[in-house]
C-alpha cells in the first residue's frame, strides 16, 4: 500500500513536471508567435504523448491502491463479523453463566437446613450487610435490644441538614424570581408541591452499567453497592408510595355497588401502580434498616405510612388510607443479573380493603427486566400473569402483561378477563399499562382477536412469521425497540418463558385492528373512549369504557430522572415539615437530598457514611444478641385472605415518637 502510493505520489510529481514544461513551451510560443519554429508541434506532440502516459500510469497505480484499500476493508469486515460472533458467543456464556449460578444456589438453599440461614454469607456480604438473616432461613434468634441512644449528638446533625436545605431553597427562590417560581409550583387544593427538582439528573453515559454489575451476577438487590450516578433521589420507600398516584381509582371502586365493577377499579389500580416505571432506569436508594416514610395528601384523600421492617432480605412494608378503603402490603425486591439483562421480582402480597362493602382484594406485582445491560440502550419491561382477586365474591381477573415480542407489537400490552364465580367471562380489559385501560364487552374484545389473528396468518403464508419463532424461542428482545430504543442484540435468549396463558395464536387485537374498529359506522359507538366521570353509572351499563388513563410526564421529565410529576413532589421537604416527621422519615437522608441537588461526590460519600453507620449498629446488636424490632409494623396473618406478612402495628399518625424510641440511622 504504502509502495502504491509513493508510485502514485512519483508519477504526480512527473506530472507536474512536465505540464510545467508545457507551460513554459507553450510560453515560449506565444512569444517566439511570428518567427514560429518548424517542428514546434511536434515537439507539442511529443511532450502531450508523455503526459497522457504518466497520467494513466497514475491512474493505474491510484486504481491498485483502491483495490488495496478494498481488500483491507473486506479483512475488516470479516474480523468485525468475528468479533461480533465472540461477543455474542461470551454473552451467552455469561448467561449461561448466570442462569447455572442461580440454580446452584436454588438447589443449596433447597438443601441447605433451614435452622442455619447466613451459614451462605460470603465474605464481602459479611462485610457489608445484614448478613445474618440469610436468603432462605428465618432470622436468627438473638434477643432483642433496644438501639443505643447516641441520639443527641445526631438530631444536631438532621438538624444542620434541615437548615441547609432550607437556607438552599430559600436561595433558590431567591434566584427563580416569582414568575419563574409560579410556573415551577403546581397548585393543589390546599398546598403547592413543586413539579421538578432542584437540579437536574446527571448524565451516566459515560459510566457503562456493565462494569459495575459483572460483579453483581446472581446477587441480591441489597447486596449491591453502585455508585450514586445510577441511583435517582428517592429512597425505595418513597418509590413505593408511588403506587398512590392514581388513588382516585380506589375512590372509584369503594363508590360502586357491582362488585364487578370494584374489581376492575381495583384492577386497574394495580396497573396503574404500574406506569410510573416506564423510562425509569436508575436505581432507588435501598433504605436503611428502620428508615420511614409518610405522605399525608388530604388533597388526594388519603395518607401512607411505609418502614424499612428488614434489611436482608429487604423489605419494605407499607399502609395507606383513604376514605373509604385501606391499601397496605410489603415488598421484597429481588434483582437477579442474568448478564445481558436484570430481572426483578417483587415479591409481597398487596391488598386492599373495601371496608363498606366488607371486601378484600389481593394481587402481587409482575417481575420486570432492564434490557441491555452490556451493550445499547436500557429498557425495561414487565411481563407475566397478575391475578386480582376478590377473596369474599370468589371473583377475579387474570391479567397479562405480554412481552413486548419481536417486533415489538405487543410493547407495553396488558389483556385478560374479569371472570365471576362460575368462572364464566363478564368482560374483557385491554390497553397497556404506561397508558391506559379499557373494559370491553367479551365477544367484541373476542371478535377483534379474531380478526388480528387471522390477519397474522395471512401475513405469515407461506413462512413462518418471525413472532411464531420469538414465541418458540421465547425470547424476551424486540428489534423494534431497536429502532425506538437503540442497539439491541439480536437473537438474545430469554430466561423467562411466556407465561403460560399467553397463546401465541391468540394475539391481543392489535392497534390497527382497534382504528379499523373504530372507524368502522357499525362499530364506532362501541369503540368510543369515554374517560369515566366521577362515579357515573356508565360503569354498569355493558359499553366500552376507559378505566384508567395515565397522567403524562410533564416535558421536563427526562432532565429529572424521567420522574412523574407524582415523584417529584415525593421527596420535598417543605417549611414547618421537619417539626412534625419523625427523625427516620427518608427525607432526612443526606446521601437522597445531595443527589437531589445534583452533588454526586458529597451524596456519595454521605451514603458510605450512612452504610458504614448501619452495619456498625447490626454488629453492635449482633454482639449483644439483640434482635431489630420494626416500630409500626409487625407480623401477623390477615383475618381474610390468609396470608401471613407485615401488618400496621398502628399509633404512627399519632405521633408519639418518644414512647417508640427511635433509632438513630442517619
Ligand atoms: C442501573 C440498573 C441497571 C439498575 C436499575 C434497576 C431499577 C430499574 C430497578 C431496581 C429496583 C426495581 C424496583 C423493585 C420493585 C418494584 C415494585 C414493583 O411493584 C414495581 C416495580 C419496582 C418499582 C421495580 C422497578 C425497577 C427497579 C427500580
Amino acid at each position: 500500500m504504502q509502495n502504491a502510493l509513493q508510485t502514485a505520489h512519483a508519477h504526480q510529481q512527473i506530472l507536474e513536471k512536465q505540464i510545467s514544461d508545457m507551460a513554459a513551451l507553450l510560453e515560449g510560443m506565444e512569444f517566439n508567435k511570428s518567427t514560429v519554429m518548424q517542428g514546434s508541434s511536434g515537439l507539442v506532440t511529443q511532450k502531450m504523448n508523455q503526459l497522457t502516459n504518466t497520467s494513466r500510469d497514475m491512474y493505474s497505480a491510484m486504481t491498485y491502491c483502491l483495490s488495496l484499500i478494498t481488500q483491507q476493508e473486506q479483512v475488516r469486515k470479516v474480523r468485525l463479523q468475528q468479533e461480533i460472533e465472540k461477543s455474542r458467543v461470551l454473552q451467552d456464556a455469561l448467561h449461561a453463566l448466570a442462569t447455572e449460578h442461580h440454580q446452584l444456589e436454588t438447589s443449596l438453599s433447597v438443601s441447605r437446613p433451614h435452622t442455619l440461614p447466613g451459614s451462605f454469607c460470603d465474605a464481602s456480604d459479611d462485610e457489608f450487610y445484614d448478613a445474618f438473616s440469610g436468603s432462605g432461613g428465618s432470622p436468627r434468634s438473638f434477643v432483642s435490644l433496644e438501639e443505643d441512644s447516641s441520639s443527641t449528638s445526631n438530631s444536631s446533625q438532621y438538624e444542620s441538614l434541615r437548615h441547609a436545605h432550607k437556607h438552599q431553597h430559600q436561595q433558590q427562590q431567591q434566584q427563580l424570581g416569582g414568575a419563574a417560581q409560579i410556573a415551577e409550583m403546581s397548585a393543589s387544593a390546599s398546598k403547592t408541591y413543586r413539579n421538578c427538582l432542584p437540579a437536574p439528573a446527571f448524565d451516566k453515559d459515560d459510566f457503562s452499567v456493565w462494569t459495575i454489575l459483572k460483579q453483581c451476577i446472581g446477587k441480591e438487590l441489597s447486596k449491591i453497592t453502585m455508585p450514586v450516578v445510577f441511583n435517582e433521589p428517592l429512597s425505595f420507600l418513597q418509590r413505593l408510595c408511588e403506587y398512590m398516584d392514581y388513588s382516585y381509582l380506589l375512590d372509584k371502586a369503594s363508590a360502586s355497588e357491582d362488585s364487578l365493577v370494584r374489581l376492575q377499579y381495583v384492577t386497574a389500580f394495580a396497573v396503574s401502580a404500574c406506569s410510573s416505571n416506564e423510562h425509569r432506569l436508575s436505581k432507588p436508594f435501598n433504605p436503611l434498616l428502620g428508615e420511614t416514610y409518610e405522605l399525608d395528601r388530604p388533597d388526594l384523600g388519603f395518607r401512607i405510612v411505609a418502614e424499612q421492617v428488614s434489611h436482608h432480605p429487604p423489605v419494605s412494608a407499607f399502609y395507606a388510607e383513604g376514605k373509604q378503603w385501606l391499601f397496605h402490603g410489603s415488598v421484597h425486591p429481588k434483582l437477579k443479573f442474568w448478564g445481558k439483562s436484570v430481572e426483578i421480582q417483587p415479591k409481597g402480597t398487596i391488598t386492599v380493603e373495601l371496608p363498606s362493602h366488607g371486601e378484600v382484594y389481593t394481587w402481587q406485582n409482575v417481575n420486570s427486566c432492564v434490557h441491555n445491560i452490556i451493550v445499547g440502550k436500557l429498557w425495561i419491561e414487565q411481563y407475566g400473569e397478575m391475578e386480582v382477586k376478590n377473596h369474599n365474591t370468589a371473583e377475579k381477573v387474570i391479567l397479562n402483561f405480554r412481552p413486548s415480542g419481536w417486533f415489538g407489537k405487543e410493547l407495553h400490552k396488558i389483556d385478560g378477563y374479569v371472570y365471576d364465580k362460575e368462572k364464566n367471562k363478564r368482560r374483557a380489559l385491554y390497553g397497556r399499562w404506561t397508558e391506559n385501560m379499557y373494559s370491553v364487552d367479551v365477544d367484541l374484545f373476542e371478535d377483534m382477536r379474531r380478526k388480528a389473528k387471522e390477519k397474522k396468518k395471512g401475513r405469515k403464508e407461506p413462512s413462518p412469521s418471525p413472532t411464531k419463532l420469538f414465541r418458540r424461542n421465547g425470547s424476551s428482545s424486540s428489534p423494534a425497540q431497536d429502532s425506538v430504543d437503540g442497539a439491541m442484540g439480536v437473537g438474545e435468549v430469554s430466561l423467562f418463558p411466556v407465561s403460560p396463558s399467553e397463546d401465541p395464536d391468540q394475539p391481543s387485537p392489535d392497534d390497527e385492528h382497534m382504528k379499523e374498529m373504530l372507524e368502522h359506522p357499525d362499530s364506532d359507538q362501541l369503540w368510543q373512549v369515554s374517560p369515566r366521570p366521577d362515579h357515573s353509572e356508565q360503569a354498569e351499563s355493558s359499553e366500552n369504557y376507559q378505566l384508567w388513563q395515565a397522567e403524562a410526564k410533564s416535558e421536563h421529565a427526562s432532565k429529572y430522572f424521567h420522574f412523574t410529576n407524582f415523584a417529584m413532589t415525593l421527596n420535598e421537604l417543605s417549611e414547618g415539615m421537619d417539626e412534625n416527621l419523625p427523625s427516620t422519615d427518608c427525607r432526612f437522608r443526606p446521601d437522597i437530598r445531595h443527589l437531589e441537588e445534583g452533588d454526586l461526590d458529597k451524596a456519595a460519600q454521605e451514603k458510605n457514611r450512612l452504610e458504614e453507620k448501619q452495619r456498625a449498629a447490626r454488629k453492635q446488636r449482633n454482639k449483644q444478641k439483640q434482635q431489630w424490632t420494626p416500630r409500626w409494623f409487625h407480623q401477623g396473618t390477615h383475618s381474610q385472605t390468609g396470608e401471613t406478612g407485615w401488618t400496621y402495628a398502628g399509633g404512627y399518625w399519632e405521633r408519639d415518637y418518644q414512647s417508640k424510641d427511635l433509632p438513630d440511622i442517619f
